[in-house]
């Protein structure tokens, strides 16, 4: 059998008295196209970044490259690209200033980052912007700067925090379809999302965070059981959300100063 690229097993994070992971466990094989997902605040961001070395847990252990992860540490991140999901980006920067930073971290000559970036820029179609500052971009143009900056030293796995965050349909027809090649060239990607239904159609598994633990790890039609919903009726019914007409209401009222119990 495949041994897996990534194994977690019972892993703790509290921050104070918050205990956010409470004993996480999943592996995840070669080429695989994993969907994470989990309410706000669940701690899927926390998950990554303990993977990705940026964060300690409190105990439990994650197996990387067939490797424990504290070993790895100097090798293994040349293997790795990643998309923080808030990323400070060095304003000051032009597009093409940003990515030789990047690439030069990872070992890549100056006309190869220019030559890449430039035509990754242009499959984005952003690569008017290649000599701007980053200040003067947009939203979805500072996502697709991270997806481009995760790719150019051709990593083996990706870590991809909300990915489509500020990127128009087009675009996240454009990732879309970027995900299921990278998977073709074998790639294994780890991905979080709140758009269920993208979800729902590209994760190959989809792992559900709530309340500190896994509570579905499966393809969509495996972890659905017998029930004929969406990924979204699953993941509402899994994570106890069905208070929402009345958190709205509750909202309403605090907004117009009423009393809640009125
Ligand atoms: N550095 C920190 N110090 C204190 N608490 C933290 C820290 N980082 C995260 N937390 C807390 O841990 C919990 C999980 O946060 P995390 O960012 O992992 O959630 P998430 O699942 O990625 O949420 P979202 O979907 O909103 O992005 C939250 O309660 C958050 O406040």
């Amino acid at each position: 059998m495949m041994l897996p690229i990534l194994e977690i097993k019972n892993l703790k994070k509290s921050f104070g008295s918050n205990e956010v992971l409470k004993g996480v466990d999943f592996a995840v094989y070669p080429g695989e196209i994993i969907g994470y997902i989990g309410t706000n605040g669940a701690g899927k961001s926390t998950t990554v970044k303990m993977i990705l070395g940026l964060l300690k847990p409190d105990s439990g252990e994650i197996t990387i490259f067939g490797k424990p992860l504290i070993q790895n540490e100097t090798v293994y991140k040349n293997r790795i690209g990643y998309v923080p999901e808030n990323a400070d980006l060095y304003e000051t920067l032009t597009a093409e200033e940003y990515f030789l930073f990047v690439g030069q971290l990872y070992g890549l000559n100056e006309s190869d980052i220019q030559q890449k970036s430039f035509a990754m820029m242009a499959a984005m179609k952003i690569e008017s912007a290649f000599r701007n500052r980053l200040s003067t971009f947009s939203k979805g143009m500072r996502q697709k700067v991270l997806i481009i900056s995760s790719l150019l030293h051709n990593p083996d796995i990706l870590f991809w925090d909300e990915p489509l965050n500020g990127l128009d349909a087009n675009s996240v027809l454009v990732i879309k379809e970027l995900l299921a090649q990278l998977k073709m060239e074998g790639k294994t990607i780890f991905y979080s999302s709140h758009i269920m239904d993208t979800v729902e159609k590209l994760s190959d598994r989809i792992l559900i965070l709530n309340n500190g633990q896994i509570v579905a790890d499966g393809p969509f039609n495996e972890i659905r059981h017998e029930a004929e919903g969406t990924l979204e009726d699953l993941f509402n019914e899994l994570t106890g959300f069905d208070e929402q007409q009345q958190l709205a209401q509750d909202f309403v009222q605090a907004m117009k100063g009423e009393d809640s119990d009125a």
